[in-house]
């Protein structure tokens, strides 16, 4: 039980934080944001019917996952048996990890992958391209890929329609935002920052 408590929150809210500041950061993105979730009219009153008219959200969600994925290097495995793996002997016993940041930094996977474009993951008629998942792999890969990873898209989705139906999000004037992650355990999560939220309604 501790497990899941510790894995699936502040990975959770580590997302939301980044997906609020990338958001602040790039208004182009919060005004696509905003049309496509006030385009869900009274459908938003069953934001469970919704999920798939929110391609927008849904693209903004993973380029976020993509670039500041919530657990960088994923969780340290140890080898059980002497093994091999892309023609490196690993011996038994060795910790291992995935070095997921860097699969999604590797510009042989990604085009500019420094750069937040959210459109990279839709099609020109705005339908959602099919996800790569040996290249975008948030939640890891195998046997022991993360377990919460419906219920983290599926509160993530939810929340962000509920906070960005309601807010409009910005830096203060003059401020620099910081995007550099620290390295708290496991988690690659935002600095403090200050952020200033508009009521919409
Ligand atoms: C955005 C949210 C999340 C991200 C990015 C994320 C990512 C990950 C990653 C990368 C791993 C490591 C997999 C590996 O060892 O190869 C992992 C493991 C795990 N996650 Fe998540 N996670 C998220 C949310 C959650 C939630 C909501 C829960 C539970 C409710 C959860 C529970 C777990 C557990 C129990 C493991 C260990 C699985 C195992 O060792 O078999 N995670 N997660």
């Amino acid at each position: 039980m501790m497990d899941i408590f510790l894995a699936g929150t502040q990975t959770t809210s580590d997302t939301l934080k980044w997906i609020i500041m990338y958001v602040a950061d790039n208004p182009e993105v919060q005004a696509k944001i905003h049309k496509e979730l006030d385009g869900l009219g009274n459908d938003f009153d069953e934001l469970r019917h919704c999920k798939n008219k929110m391609n927008y959200c849904e693209a903004v969600q993973r380029e976020v996952l993509r670039m500041r994925p919530a657990a960088p290097v994923g969780i340290r495995h140890r080898t059980l048996r002497d093994t091999k793996l892309g023609g490196y002997d690993i011996p038994k016993g060795t910790i291992i990890y995935a070095n997921i940041w860097a699969i999604h930094h590797d510009p042989k996977n990604w085009e500019s992958p420094e750069v937040f474009k959210p459109e990279r993951f839709l099609n020109k008629d705005g339908s959602l391209k099919e996800l790569d998942k040996k290249t975008w792999l948030p939640f890891s890969s195998g046997k022991r890929k993360c377990v919460g990873e419906a219920l983290a898209r599926a509160n993530i989705t939810m929340t962000m329609a509920l906070f960005f139906r309601r807010f409009k999000v910005s830096f203060p004037p003059g401020a620099q935002p910081d995007f550099e992650p620290m390295m708290l355990e496991i988690n690659g999560s935002p600095k403090p920052q200050k952020i200033v939220v508009q009521n919409r309604i």
